[in-house]
């Protein structure tokens, strides 16, 4: 262990681009760091993995946080940032790339040439004798269902529109900033079963989360056109793969393309797996880098909370001349009275302070002029219902 000040454990390969945002002089990075003040990750679970006392911040390099035990963090008082959009084009591109896939059977094709013999006369005979399986249909007029219309379900909406696609999409909780970029050509559904009801090509963009498991089950499938293709390029568990299997045997679904191989899908003569590609692209893995590295910049330096999944925005400048207090509480009255007595008691004044909820929990920013005093850290800590505080 070295005597930087902060420690970094990644735990996944991370773009050299965001680790480079880790200034030398103040950052230990790695993934035999020991001890580390915070994690950085990309998809591998931490559900089974001890996170130390020393951790006070988690960051994923990517969009979706099933992998980390956000909860149990967020009652430590430990905030975990993900990266909105940063992948978004990479998995849009990959998506499309999932419709023609499917549509003009792309990977049979290509398996199918790729195992041809003989000599060139000998392949084009073969060739015009083979391709007639192969025949595709085209996209325009056809109708594609999206459930989620978040960064992701936005921009594969819009692109769609441009190949000529009608889309129906569904998200009861579309943010407003989502909206604003969604085409007006763009139906809203009254419901999630009126999607798979309607859709040729029907694909998920929502997170793993209870509510969303298992989403598209039996039921949603036996509504769905027996030639339509299913895209799942979200979370494997998001698909109730068994019931899938089952409608593509008894020619109730036309194909299933997703982004996670399993023994049910991966040899399936009417499925195409990918091996989870959809932000593996250079520039994917660049932005997510950096915006992760400057979250847990931003928290570990001055104890701004931006793009927390658990945490309330919570960024305001440093005074001049002031040291800070950051402090995460439980989300009751009083707190910020409490800790502005103690402040006051000790005889110093605050020149800025920032309290913002979320939920049951809440970031108070405290600048406070004058020297550091031990003793109104340890009192701030002692107050019922602060999870953390520490001064910066
Ligand atoms: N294959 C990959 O490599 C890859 C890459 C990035 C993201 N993902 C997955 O895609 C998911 C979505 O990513 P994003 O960046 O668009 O996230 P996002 O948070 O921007 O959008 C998710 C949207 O889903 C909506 N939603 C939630 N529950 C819903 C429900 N029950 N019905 C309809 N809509 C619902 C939300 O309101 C939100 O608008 C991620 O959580 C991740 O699991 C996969
Ligand atoms: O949620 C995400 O961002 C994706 O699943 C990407 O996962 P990866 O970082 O492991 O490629």
């Amino acid at each position: 262990m070295t005597d930087k000040t902060y420690r970094i454990q990644t735990l996944n390969g991370i773009s050299g681009a965001g680790l480079s945002r880790f200034p030398d002089e103040l950052y230990e990075v790695g993934g035999g760091v020991e001890e580390p003040h915070a994690l950085l990750v990309r998809s591998a679970s931490l559900h089974d993995t001890p996170i130390g006392d020393s951790v006070m911040a988690v960051a994923r390099a990517g969009a979706g946080t099933n992998n980390i035990p956000v909860a149990a963090l967020t009652e430590r008082g430990v905030p975990v940032f993900n990266t909105p959009g940063a992948n978004a084009n990479a998995v849009k591109e990959l998506v499309l790339a999932g419709l023609f896939i499917a549509s003009r059977h792309l990977i049979p094709a290509a398996r199918f040439a790729h195992e041809l013999s003989g000599d060139d006369a000998q392949i084009a005979k073969a060739v015009e004798a083979g391709k007639k399986q192969f025949v595709g249909f085209e996209l325009p007029g056809r109708t594609l269902g999206i459930i989620g219309l978040g960064a992701i379900g936005v921009q594969v909406a819009n692109a769609a529109l441009g190949l000529g696609l009608s889309v129906v999409g569904f998200d009861p909780g579309i943010s407003v900033e989502h909206a604003w970029h969604l085409s007006a050509e763009v139906e809203r559904a009254d419901s999630i079963e009126e999607v798979f009801r309607r859709a040729d090509i029907l694909t998920v963009h929502v997170p793993l989360i209870p509510a969303t498991r298992g989403l598209v089950s039996t039921q949603r499938l036996a509504l769905m056109k027996d030639t339509a293709v299913l895209l799942n390029f979200a979370r494997a568990e998001i698909v109730d793969t068994d019931a899938v299997v089952t409608a593509l045997d008894e020619d109730q679904l036309g194909g299933y393309v997703c982004d996670f191989p399993s023994t049910a899908v991966h040899k399936h003569p009417k499925c195409i797996s990918l091996p989870h590609l959809g932000a593996s692209t250079k520039e994917a893995e660049r932005n997510c880098a950096i915006m992760a590295a400057e979250s847990l910049r931003g928290f570990l330096e001055d104890g701004q909370v931006h793009n927390a999944v658990n945490f309330p925005e919570a960024v305001m400048a440093r005074a001049e001349g002031t040291h800070r207090l950051v402090i995460v509480n439980r989300n009751v009255p009083n707190m910020v009275g409490q800790v502005s007595t103690i402040v006051a008691q000790h005889g110093q004044n605050i020149a800025n302070l920032l309290n913002k909820s979320r939920d049951d929990l809440a970031v108070t920013l405290v600048d406070i002029e004058g020297e550091r005093l031990p003793e109104v850290l340890a009192e701030v800590r002692a107050i019922d219902g602060v999870l953390s505080a520490r001064c910066i």
